[in-house]
């Protein structure tokens, strides 16, 4: 996969310059998504097995566009093809309107899904060409649904086009309902959506085709919305090679704050993650009841215990990035170490747990901070309540 990513605006804005930039027309790209996904469907989703039946579903759109391609490749190898249409096929426009036409002249039939439609039991697969990047709002019941829950409810492997649809490709957010596929095709460039919110539930394996504009396209978009961090491609930016007579004072004190009574897990997990990703000393300021808990087995971590918070300030001192979070609790040995926290507060520091919980009560603000809330620690932060809690 590339590794950079774009919202669904950026596609909408730019394939049409990047076809012209590298000399194609707006059909060929069709032509080429829907073989793209053709070839996708027999090679990896199907591997290599003739399939006797596939149903497409097509939307009002492009991705519906790309959906006949897929089926008049399929009619053209002798599979038989369920096209399932949303809405009036008549009001197909450009090129989503040449691809049904082509379906149409290769012998394809084309059948409305209304209440009487139905995927047969015995498809091998199904296409989600219902919506692309267009998808621009919560999807309503009608036919849409129809297509999205009996194709759910399909024992067929499932290939979405570009996007599962109901997925929001700049958010990863499910607007309604949502069509899970097996394996995605995606066209030109990576979406942002398919990596975050609830993308990876529903996209399957992401297969990527640039349609030959992918290099015009990443020229042409200045700013991505994102950059996908693969930690072996760049490993290398965030721990560079060691000198060989390095020590371990060159690379920085850690030093974390948490682990409450009957808490000790995540403050230990956090530091042995420290270690595993370079911190030259690290050191975990605990409640007494958990230093046992932290130190067993891992002798590479320092801990210092206290019920007196007081004690903590010589290490925060020392610390060169702290992070204050896990396992802490909110009672008042808990609150101790935030106030103290907060005082040395213009350190690089992560904020996570119920640290961030804490916070939530009093709030502030402050540049050097990263924080790490999880859905539910986020709604509590912006005092919005997180339907996931
Ligand atoms: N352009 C290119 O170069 C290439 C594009 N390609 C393909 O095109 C795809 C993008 O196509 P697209 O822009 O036509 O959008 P698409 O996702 O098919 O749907 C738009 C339709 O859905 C409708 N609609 C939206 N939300 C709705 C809702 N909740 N409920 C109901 N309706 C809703 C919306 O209606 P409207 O908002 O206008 O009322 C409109 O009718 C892209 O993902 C890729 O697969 C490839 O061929 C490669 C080359
Ligand atoms: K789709």
């Amino acid at each position: 996969l590339p590794s950079l990513a774009y919202s669904c605006a950026q596609m909408q804005e730019n394939e049409a310059k990047a076809a012209k930039a590298s000399g194609l027309e707006m059909w060929t790209l069709m032509s080429r998504a829907g073989q793209a996904a053709y070839h996708t469907l027999r090679v990896h989703l199907l591997q290599g097995t003739k399939p006797n039946h596939i149903t497409v579903l097509a939307g009002k759109g492009n991705n519906g566009g790309d959906g006949y391609v897929v089926a008049e490749a399929a009619l053209k190898d002798d599979i038989n093809v369920l096209l399932g249409q949303v809405g009036d096929h008549m009001s197909l426009k450009g090129d989503a309107a040449t691809a049904r036409d082509r379906f149409l002249a290769a012998g394809g039939v084309i059948t409305p899904i209304d209440d009487a439609f139905t995927i047969p039991d015995d498809t091998d697969a199904i296409v989600d060409g219902l919506f692309g990047t267009g998808l621009s709002r919560e999807i309503r019941q009608g036919p849409f649904t129809r297509a999205i829950d009996l194709a759910s409810k399909s024992k067929a492997k499932k290939l979405a086009i570009d996007i599962p649809s109901g997925l929001h490709g700049d958010t990863g957010n499910v607007l309604g309902t949502v069509l899970s596929a097996d394996a995605t095709i995606t066209f030109i460039g990576v979406k942002k959506g398919q990596f975050t919110g609830k993308a990876p539930q529903h996209v399957g394996i992401l297969y990527f085709a640039g349609l030959g504009v992918e290099q015009a396209f990443d020229e042409i978009v200045s700013s991505p919305a994102a950059e996908l961090v693969a930690f072996n491609r760049v490993r290398h930016r965030f721990m560079p090679l060691r000198p060989l007579a390095a020590h371990k004072a060159a690379f920085g004190k850690v030093v974390l704050l948490g682990g409450n009574n009957g808490m000790s897990g995540a403050i230990r997990l956090a530091g042995e993650a420290c270690q595993r990703t370079g911190s030259g000393l690290t050191r975990t300021l605990t409640h007494p009841a958990s230093q046992q808990a932290v130190m067993f087995g891992r002798p590479e971590l320092m801990v210092t215990a206290a019920q007196d918070v007081n004690a903590f300030s010589h290490w925060i001192d020392w610390a060169t990035v702290l992070a204050v979070g896990p396992g802490l609790g909110q009672d008042d040995w808990a609150q101790g170490v935030l106030r103290l926290f907060l005082k040395h507060a213009s350190k690089p520091s992560v904020v996570d747990a119920d640290a961030l919980n804490l916070l939530a009560k009093s709030p502030q603000h402050n540049p050097h901070w990263v924080l790490t809330p999880h859905p539910g620690e986020a709604g509590r932060l912006l005092g919005i309540r997180c339907p996931c809690t």
